[in-house]
């Protein structure tokens, strides 16, 4: 049924001179204004032009395939970006010289919205477009917010980071998750009846809230937002949350971002630089838990979601949550937003 697995992942610059096509690439008619984005291209240069998420997928791709030939599954692996070197449009042109005819693909992406999942089934179409004929057809995983191979690396992580701070003040410590803000246009919209996205990330919190740090009080906020200032994002940030928890007498926080498959440049610059020292000023402890990464058990998860995919008449799914899953999102799932409304002329 499959002759090839494909990674299909964001993509980051690895080169200060990257950082600004890298950026256009991001936000073309995307509405983002640009002073945004001369704020990110700064933090992307903080880090000497080079995103950590292109090595991390190379870390991933390995152990992808270590793990596969180790399992008896027998797939060649490739890696292909939505923003960046190794395009995707150039891995399948790639594939069909190697006589690859239909791929199995996980986008490095947990959750259903326009942005964390229509995007990368519309970038497998234009890169299918753009390569002609020949171009390998590729089906995208499902969604694995509930997967135990993906919340028990983050639960575990939650575990190791509240271990650092102070045992003493656990009545007011709080568990403070973190994703990816997005439109509130685009989270009404987001799964087959809308709200998906923040449906499954709250799904994912309370599954790792409950291993990581049973008992104790948790949160689910937002970073990195984007877009026009009059454009409404969801809310609070993870900032502006650390200061209404300092108020409310909260003393110390552990910060997961279950948002993010990986400890990519978002992580590194808005939560261990910006929201560590939002932290630091409000005299608040601050513990940053990691990303699953290239965790065996994540790993493992995806030699088993493909093992899934390719059962012969369906198999029981692997899922810790209640929230339905599906293999083949509908045509009116996650629509893109409205252009107007993205751009708040409307
Ligand atoms: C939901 C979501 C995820 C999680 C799901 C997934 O992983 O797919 C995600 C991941 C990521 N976002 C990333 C980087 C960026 N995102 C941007 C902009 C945007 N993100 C959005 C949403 C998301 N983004 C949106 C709605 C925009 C506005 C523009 C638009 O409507 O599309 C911009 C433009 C500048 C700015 O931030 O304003 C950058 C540079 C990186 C790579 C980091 C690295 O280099 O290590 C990663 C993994
Ligand atoms: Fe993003």
């Amino acid at each position: 049924m499959y002759d090839a697995f494909l990674l299909l992942s964001f993509g980051g610059p690895e080169h200060p001179d990257e950082v600004l096509p890298f950026l256009h690439n991001v936000t073309r008619g995307r509405g983002v204004p640009p002073e945004r984005l001369a704020e990110v291209a700064e933090h992307y240069l903080r880090f000497g032009g080079v995103s950590p998420i292109n090595e991390q997928c190379r870390e991933l791709v390995a152990a992808i395939r270590a793990d596969f030939a180790a399992n008896a599954l027998d797939l060649p692996v490739y890696w292909g970006n939505r923003n960046w070197r190794p395009m995707l449009a150039d891995t399948l042109a790639q594939m069909r010289d190697h006589g690859i005819e239909r791929a199995v693909a996980l986008a490095t992406s947990a959750y259903g919205s326009y942005s964390s999942c229509r995007q990368y089934l519309q970038d497998i179409s234009s890169a299918r477009a753009a390569v002609g004929p020949r171009a390998p057809l590729v089906d995208k995983l499902r969604h694995f917010h509930d997967h135990p191979g993906f919340v028990e690396p983050f639960a575990d992580a939650v575990t190791a980071a509240l271990s650092t701070l102070d045992a003493t003040q656990h009545e007011t410590t709080r568990l403070v998750f973190t994703a990816h803000s997005i439109p509130v246009a685009m989270a009404e919209t987001a799964g087959p009846t809308g709200g998906r996205y923040e449906a499954q990330l709250r799904e994912t919190g309370r599954l790792v809230a409950e291993r990581g740090a049973p008992g104790l009080a948790w949160d689910l906020v937002w970073q990195s937002r984007s877009g026009a200032p009059h454009v409404p994002w969801l809310e609070p940030d993870v900032n502006d949350h650390l200061e209404t928890l300092a108020k409310e007498g909260v003393t110390q926080v552990v910060v997961s971002p279950i948002g993010f498959v990986s400890d990519h440049l978002e992580v590194l610059w808005d939560l261990d630089e910006e929201a560590a020292a939002t932290a630091r000023r409000l005299g608040l402890g601050f513990a940053r838990a990691g990303t699953p990464g290239a965790d065996p058990r994540f790993v493992a998860m995806v030699r088993d979601l493909v093992l899934e995919r390719m059962a012969p008449g369906g198999r029981e799914r692997t899922a810790l949550g209640r929230l339905e899953h599906w293999d083949v999102c509908a045509s009116n799932c996650c629509p893109p937003p409205v252009r107007s409304n993205r751009e708040g002329t409307r």
